[in-house]
């Protein structure tokens, strides 16, 4: 996939640009000009890309920014900005309540995806416990009605379509209708992706969105189609409201960099990446986490950077020798987690709501202000935490006696998932070069169990690194 050489190369940018001796007008030039060669190739309008350059011009401001500013993290922080900003333009995306009938139609060219997304979609949110069901729209093209059928048999939603109706609008009225009285609380519309005219398919989505009245439209386009994403995004949006975007085959050799053009064209969001043809490959789709893993910010090299950028130097505790040596500490895990808060929220913590986990790290952090030294630097500092130090520690920082034992318990969980194998085995992997099946070779058997397997080993592999790694299967 292009988007990610296309990340790479941003990536690159600005690691030049990090490590020039002096940040002037001259680096940051270069700078932005790489970053445009790199969204070029990738397909992004010019447009879009002299935008994006005067916006991040603007925000960083070279000239009256005051020595003292740390214009590295400006400029880094102002470019994964807007790149953001260029997937999610920030309009906030409609979001369905269950148990609330919902409509959604979905609109794009023929071959786009359409039909097949409708049905992931679909099978998306039965899988969260919602009752959808699909309606057919399309009545132009003779099979349409069968593949959506055979797809909506294939994840079990009711369907409803016509073999013998020639007219979409009825049978769309018709479908909505009869689903939200069997109280289908996701009720996904498919529409033609062709007509004789151009002129005409536009009216008919008008229509079928008229007696419809969804509450999102999403429109689907395929990420080969580059540049001409824009236009074909632009004309949708001016027949009907469109709130969102779906780009599929994101698996092939597109460059991808179109999506960003329909976001423009849209002012609509990216909601979910197709990323093959089976029924489960549909990822939903968040823009920060995405150019985080891009811009490879959710890497652990990356984060070798980022440390050395936000700890300062007299409080680095050398977090990143200890990580390359596999030997982490009660310290160097805190300091982990306040870089990866600061970039991309706390990825190194068990799972569960962003803000949950910060305000968890955040006490976890008082608790650490009451321990010692050697407590903080130990490799083991379980084996240091007698009942008396648990007590003292508790009492210093206002907490619970379980609250000590919680994060105990919790740098435990997390070394022994991130085994000093697997910190060496990141640190020293190149980009997708890393071989996962010698890491997980590596692992004790019961560990890789506990993992969720190979896959399980891949998937946190993913959350790590941001990539895929095609080793692995
Ligand atoms: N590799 C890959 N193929 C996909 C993806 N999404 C859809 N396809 C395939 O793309 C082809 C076209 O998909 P359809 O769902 O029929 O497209 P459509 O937009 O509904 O087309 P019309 O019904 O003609 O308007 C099919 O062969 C799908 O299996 C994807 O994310 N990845």
């Amino acid at each position: 996939m292009v988007l990610a050489e296309m990340g790479d190369r941003i990536k690159g940018a600005l690691q030049q640009m990090r490590n020039a001796t002096v940040v002037d007008e001259r680096v940051f030039t270069e700078c932005l000009n790489e970053i445009s060669r790199a969204l070029m190739a990738a397909d992004v309008q010019i447009r879009m890309i002299g935008t994006m350059q005067a916006n991040i011009r603007k925000i960083v401001n070279l000239k009256e920014r005051a020595a003292g500013h740390n214009k590295r993290k400006i400029i880094q922080q102002a470019v994964f900005d807007e790149l953001c900003c260029m997937l999610d333009p920030g309009k906030p995306v409609f979001v369905p309540r269950k148990g609330q009938p919902t409509v959604v139609m979905f609109v794009g060219l023929q071959g786009s995806g359409k039909t097949t997304t409708c049905a992931k979609y679909a099978s998306y949110y039965q899988r969260k416990g919602w009752k959808p069901a699909l309606v057919c729209a399309d009545t132009f093209r003779a099979g349409a009605f069968d593949q959506l059928k055979q797809n909506a048999e294939k994840v079990r939603v009711p369907f409803y379509g016509s073999y013998t109706e020639t007219d979409p609008v009825k049978v769309a009225e018709e479908g909505v209708e009869r689903f939200k009285k069997e109280r289908c609380d996701m009720i996904v519309v498919d529409t033609s992706g062709r007509h004789k005219q151009e002129a005409a398919l536009f009216e008919e989505m008008r229509q079928v969105a008229e007696v419809t009245n969804p509450d999102l439209v999403v429109f689907v386009m395929d990420s080969s189609i580059g540049q001409a994403a824009f236009d074909q995004a632009q004309a949708f949006k001016q027949s009907v409201a469109v709130g969102a975007v779906v780009v599929t085959k994101m698996d092939g050799h597109a460059k991808g960099g179109g999506a960003l053009s329909a976001v423009a064209a849209t002012k609509s969001p990216v909601i979910f990446l197709g990323t093959g043809e089976h029924m489960d490959e549909f990822e939903a789709f968040e823009a920060k986490g995405f150019v985080s893993r891009l811009l490879g910010v959710g890497d652990l090299s990356g984060l070798m950077d980022r440390i050395q950028e936000a700890v300062p130097l007299d409080q680095q505790f050398e977090t990143g020798k200890k990580l390359q040596e596999g030997n982490l500490t009660l310290r160097s895990w805190c300091e982990l987690n306040q870089i990866s808060i600061q970039t991309m929220g706390p990825v190194l913590m068990s799972k569960g709501g962003e803000k949950e986990g910060q305000a968890k790290f955040k006490r976890y952090m008082t608790m650490m202000d009451s321990m010692t030294a050697e407590e903080l630097d130990s490799t083991n500092p379980c084996k240091l935490m007698k009942d008396s130090r648990i007590n003292r520690i508790a009492r210093g920082s206002g907490r619970h006696l379980h609250d000590v034992h919680e994060m105990l318990e919790a740098f435990r969980k997390f070394k022994e998932m991130v085994p000093a194998k697997m910190l060496k085995g990141l640190k020293n992997s190149k980009s997708g070069g890393m071989n996962a099946q010698h890491l997980s070779n590596a692992l004790p058997p019961q560990m890789l169990q506990q993992i969720g397997g190979v896959s399980g080993l891949q998937r946190m592999m993913k959350e790590f690194s941001g990539r895929n790694f095609p080793g692995l299967k």
